[in-house]
């Protein structure tokens, strides 16, 4: 089972418009409404793919009640941590060709005591899980070092820890030696504070992330595919893509691809191939829609000599 922890989940409505144009009247077309979050979204590809997985959801106000609704809707295993702050929502704009531009809420701060319900009812269910996916953004005034008190805390149990964050919580998460962490691009460029413009940037900043404690780096670099740089005593590097016919919304694709990777099993080659076969069937899901069986193509993943040279298109 894989138990995953949200401390700052989302109602994530999604509006497709023909063109983002600032200080405009945009008539939208479709919009839909997701559950949202890092860790959220990891329990909802899991579930659509009929892989064990528990969601730990601190959710508050109406907002937090229709983010339980649709993910009861959804069938997800939650424990659900009721808050005094709303959840918060965000807004994706999703143009034609793919682009989307997020606007993100904060969150509302949790309060010491409901930090520590929280801390409980994931150590709590912890006994119970294979893995530990502590994934997202932090609420305002949650401890920086808090997923790595939730590292080394499991690390006791002989739990592994996958982390999915970005900045000041990452670097903390980096020292407590985490099993796993999925980076994107510019959180791998931050975390390890170099530039990453190539290829080979992107494996020596992951290696570097290794060195600062992460066991495993599975780092995604947006249309370029993903790399994975492993290894006790011997590293192994891995690099590979999945041409996206048609990209409709990249939002939750980096939870898709870590899903994935740990329903193959989270080590080599075949785990990442499982992950970007996830990762480019959610691209091309609407909204933050998680991929099912029927979507996901595994005969369009390529592993390409990983030229260090090789450009990295997306931004980042
Ligand atoms: N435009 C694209 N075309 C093809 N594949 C894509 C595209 N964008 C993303 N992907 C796939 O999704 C993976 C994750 O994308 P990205 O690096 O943007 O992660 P992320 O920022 O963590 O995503 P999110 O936070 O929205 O879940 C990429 O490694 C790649 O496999
Ligand atoms: O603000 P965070 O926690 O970094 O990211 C939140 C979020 O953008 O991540 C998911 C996509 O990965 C969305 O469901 C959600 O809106």
């Amino acid at each position: 089972m894989i138990l995953t922890v949200t401390l700052n989940p989302s109602l994530d409505r999604t509006i497709e418009i023909a063109e983002l144009t600032r200080g405009t009247v945009i008539r939208a077309g479709a919009a839909r409404l997701d559950p949202g979050g890092k860790g959220v979204n990891v329990s909802r590809a899991l579930l659509a793919n009929d892989v064990p997985t528990c969601a730990v959801v601190p959710y508050g106000g109406d907002e937090g009640r229709r983010l339980v609704e649709l993910l009861s809707d959804e069938g997800i295993d939650m424990i659900m941590v009721p808050v005094s702050g709303a959840t918060r929502s965000n807004i994706t704009l999703a143009e034609p060709d793919g682009t989307v531009t997020k606007i993100n809420e904060p969150g509302t701060p949790l309060t010491p005591a409901e930090l520590e319900t929280l801390a409980a009812a994931v150590l709590d269910a912890a006994g119970a899980a294979d893995w530990v996916v502590a994934s997202g953004s932090l609420p305002p005034g949650v401890p920086t070092d808090i997923y790595a008190r939730l590292c080394r805390r499991f690390a006791k149990a002989g739990i592994r820890t996958a982390v999915d964050t970005s900045g000041p919580a990452l670097v903390a998460a980096l020292a407590a030696g985490p099993a796993l962490v999925k980076p994107n691009r510019e959180e791998l460029a931050t975390a390890a504070g170099v530039p990453v413009t190539t290829l080979g940037d992107a494996i020596d900043a992951a290696r570097k992330l290794r060195a600062m404690g992460a066991r495993t780096v599975l780092a995604s670099l947006g249309a370029d595919g993903a790399v994975l740089v492993e290894g006790e005593a011997e590293e192994r590097v891995w690099y590979g893509t999945a041409e996206v016919a048609e990209p409709r919304s990249t939002v939750g694709a980096g939870d898709a691809m870590l899903a994935g990777f740990l329903a193959a099993g989270a080590r080599g080659r075949d785990a990442l191939a499982e992950g970007l076969a996830w990762a480019a069937a959610a691209v091309a899901q609407p909204g933050s829609r998680m991929p099912r069986p029927h979507d996901i193509r595994r005969d369009t993943v390529r592993f390409p000599p990983p030229d260090p040279d090789l450009p990295l298109r997306s931004g980042g």
